[in-house]
């Protein structure tokens, strides 16, 4: 498969491996082939990209429901999904190639026209279709929901497009920049001030510069759905032993499912388990494992929705004789989170509250003896499970985030009590969210009043087993070394006068 795909760039290096891997390899079938009349698993992944697009839907929200109401499953189903998310994160690369096929900007083809040509390009350059079936059933596509002006338009501008494969196109595409961060940028379809930030935080996490493509390659292609065993409720050698699985790497409480079919499995509906990335698990472990001085009863979880970590807290905290108050702003997701807390023992869970956290901190002093800040960020750790957010997210997103997540772990430091421990937590690795804002907030709290604990040696304890982490005290997990989200974790004590 890399074979077809795989080219190697001036350096000899393979290169195209994870980007063949990721969306172009799962047997891609051509519905259009067996059916007459307008495919319907090309129709739902058009109307998925229309909602995404004028809406502001989640693709990861919308399409399931369609495909019920549609009433596709199997291998139409399979189909239509990889079509969705691929053509999603692939939108820059497949841009590119149409603008050299195009004697118009971008942005003078309407955007439902341009979603076609999105849609067909990644079945000729991304999935193995048949260039006449991918032509000709976008082409029908075109007719059914743009009209048959722009369906001849379509037709042409795909028919350019075969006749050029992959990777001589990536060639051409990236020939056009001039530097690396653009060439990757175009070739493994990431915003460029997104590419340029990921860079950065490699680099000051130890890591090679060149590992950058690595990294973008692993946010393109799909992730395998892991679950989380919660401690207490089920084993994951129970769990595990019901489905198609191996363990996670890291995680004793994870299962990585061979499929992708978690609601099949009782543990998960009725809460033992639970979806979860195994990163998101390995910071939770680490955190409720840091050691607080005196006693460990009371937890706080200041953002807790939709409660994947809660649930986990809660778990735990049901084995330790500890409790917990679950913290969210948003009502409908404090909502999510008493949902997630339905297996876990009744007094594991003191309440769930819809308080914003700024405020708890003046609130309720000193009055826990952990507490979790895993903040609201740009999740540009989790890329790989979010198609669309890449093109959603703006630079001037990260100063705002990053203010409230100053407010959010300030706050959180006056909750804890002295000799207690607050775990700051975000599912982005961009610099200016993970330690410039533990520094910023550091730095206005009065000198030694809060002591850096070493989250590095607890994640390694967790997992049991040596792993690439960079020599600090706090940890920053990657997507292209350890499999999971890019979870960033800093781990604080508050140090008793
Ligand atoms: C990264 S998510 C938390 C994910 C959650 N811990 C889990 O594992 O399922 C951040 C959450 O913080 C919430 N949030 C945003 N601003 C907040 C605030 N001022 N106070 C409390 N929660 C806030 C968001 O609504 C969101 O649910």
């Amino acid at each position: 498969m890399s074979g077809e795909h795989g080219r190697r760039d001036a350096k000899g290096r393979e290169r195209g491996a994870a980007r063949a891997r990721g969306e172009g390899s799962r047997g891609a079938l051509a519905p259009g082939e067996r059916r007459k009349g307008t495919d319907p698993a090309r129709t739902v992944a058009f109307d998925v990209l229309r909602e995404v697009a004028e809406s502001d839907a989640y693709a990861n929200l919308v399409l399931p429901p369609m495909l019920r109401s549609r009433g596709l499953s199997g291998r139409d189903a399979a189909f239509a999904t990889e079509l969705t998310y691929g053509t999603l994160r692939l939108r820059g690369r497949y841009d590119a190639v149409i603008a050299e096929c195009v004697d118009r900007p971008l942005d003078r083809i309407d955007a439902p026209v341009l979603d076609v040509l999105r849609l067909g390009a990644h079945q000729v350059l991304g999935m193995r279709v048949p260039a006449h079936a991918a032509v000709s059933e976008t082409v029908g596509l075109a007719r059914q929901r743009v009209g048959a002006g722009s369906a001849q338009f379509v037709n042409a501008v795909l028919r350019k497009i075969t006749r050029t494969d992959l990777e001589e196109w990536l060639e051409v595409v990236e020939g056009r920049e001039d530097d690396e961060v653009a060439r990757l940028s175009v070739v493994d379809s990431h915003p460029q001030w997104i590419t340029r930030a990921l860079r950065d935080a490699l680099v000051a996490a130890g890591r090679p510069v060149d590992e950058l493509e690595s990294l973008l390659e692993a946010d393109n292609a799909s992730p395998r759905v892991t679950l989380v065993a919660r401690p207490g409720l089920v084993s994951a050698e129970d769990l595990g032993a019901r489905v198609a699985s191996r363990p996670g790497r890291y995680a004793p409480t994870a299962v990585v499912l061979e499929g992708s079919d978690p609601g099949s499995l009782a543990d998960v509906r009725d809460g033992r388990a639970g979806v979860q990335d195994e990163g998101s698990q390995l910071v939770t472990l680490a955190f409720v494992q840091a050691p607080v001085e005196g006693p460990d009863e009371r937890w706080l979880d200041l953002c807790a929705g939709p409660g994947g970590k809660a649930a986990l807290l809660a778990a735990i905290a049901g084995t330790r004789g500890a409790r917990i108050v679950a913290n969210e702003v948003q009502p409908h997701r404090a909502d999510l989170v008493e949902r997630s807390l339905a297996a876990v023992p009744e007094d594991s869970v003191e309440q769930v509250q819809v308080w914003d956290g700024r405020d708890v901190g003046t609130q309720e002093p000193g009055s826990y003896d952990r507490v979790l800040v895993d903040a609201p960020c740009t999740g540009l750790g989790a890329l790989r499970r979010r198609p669309e957010s890449r093109w959603r997210r703006v630079p001037a997103d990260v100063p705002v985030l990053a203010a409230l997540q100053r407010e959010l772990l300030t706050s959180a430091l006056a909750a804890v009590r002295p000799g207690g421990v607050v775990g700051y937590v975000t599912c982005s690795p961009h610099l200016a969210e993970t330690r410039t804002v533990v520094s910023d907030v550091l730095r206005a709290l009065p000198e030694g009043s809060v002591e850096i604990l070493d989250a590095r040696a607890l994640v390694t304890q967790i997992a049991g087993t040596d792993m690439p982490l960079a020599d600090r005290l706090d940890v920053q997990l990657w997507p292209h070394l350890h499999g999971t989200d890019a979870m960033h974790l800093t781990l604080l004590r508050r140090v008793t006068p």
